[in-house]
């Protein structure tokens, strides 16, 4: 294998970001190779979504270094593209009220292709039945319950334009998709994760922010736990229940004494 293939796909080198005194990422060091199903975990308020905003380029580190593809990234996604395009599915997006289902979910589609209303509304009931919200095309968005409301914001993210196979891209950064869902829908959004990362051509990366357990256990290979502005603990999905490290036991049996501080 050359050396070009062997680097990874994309790696933060030595990451500070702080918010005024606040120091969030202190000095982080994360490699995600191709073909990657990778979760970052920790308590709430550790910088999760932080590093999803850095990798995404949409917010730059105070220090440190940002390679993409083995090419560092200078300044935002917005001065210069990656080689290898990323995208983040913000679950919290709101959707239009004033639009129904089908043109939220087609939104893109509308703005950007040439394609009929007929062929828009094929792919947006295309994706209405992956997300397991058949048929709700007609309603509009007070007319749903919050999660159908995800699920549906969910269904937009993941629209591709037929007329750009480039339009999907190769790295997905997902934050809290199955926050506030139940159970059951969240496994419909878990192995939709899961079926969406591979293909004939192989399999994109993707980084998931989650605490819910069920997510964590379904779409992850390996994981990540930050805390206190560092990886605390790297490994794979299956030592979650036997690794002995204090802060992942603290974290994963939900217990208020650790040394985990708690903010009470
Ligand atoms: N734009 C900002 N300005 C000021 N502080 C910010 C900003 N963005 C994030 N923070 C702070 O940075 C810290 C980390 O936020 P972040 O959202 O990355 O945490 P998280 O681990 O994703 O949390 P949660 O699990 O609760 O979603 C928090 O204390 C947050 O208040």
């Amino acid at each position: 294998m050359s050396p070009s293939q062997d680097a990874p796909l994309i790696e933060l080198k030595g990451i500070r970001k702080a918010f005024g005194q606040n120091v969030i990422l202190d000095g982080l060091d994360l490699s995600i190779r191709k073909g990657e199903a990778l979760a970052i975990i920790g308590p709430s308020g550790t910088g999760k979504s932080t590093i999803l905003r850095i990798i995404a380029g949409l917010l730059a580190p105070d220090e440190g270094e940002i390679y993409i593809q083995g090419q560092k990234r200078e300044g935002l996604v917005e001065d210069a593209p990656d080689p290898v395009g990323i995208g983040m599915v913000f679950q919290q997006a709101a959707l239009f009220d004033s639009l129904n289902v089908y043109e939220n979910v087609g939104f893109s589609l509308f703005q950007h292709t040439h394609l009929s209303s007929e062929d828009i509304q094929n792919l947006v009931d295309r994706k209405l039945d992956m997300v397991g919200l058949p048929g709700i095309g007609d309603r509009f968005p007070a007319q749903l319950s919050g999660g159908m409301r995800k699920r549906v914001s969910f269904a937009r993210a993941i629209m591709e334009n037929p007329e750009d196979v480039h339009s999907r891209p190769e790295v997905l950064l997902y934050d809290e998709p199955t926050a506030g869902l139940d159970p059951i829908a969240s496994t419909v959004i878990e192995d939709l994760i899961r079926n969406l990362q591979c293909n004939e051509v192989g399999c994109s990366t993707y980084v998931m922010v989650t605490h819910q357990d069920s997510t964590i256990r379904r779409t992850a290979d390996r994981i990540i736990f930050l805390y206190q502005g560092k990886v605390q603990w790297e490994g794979q999905v299956k030592d979650i229940d036997t690794i002995d490290h204090p802060m992942v036991r603290q974290f994963f049996n939900g217990q208020v004494e650790g040394p985990i501080q708690v903010a009470k």
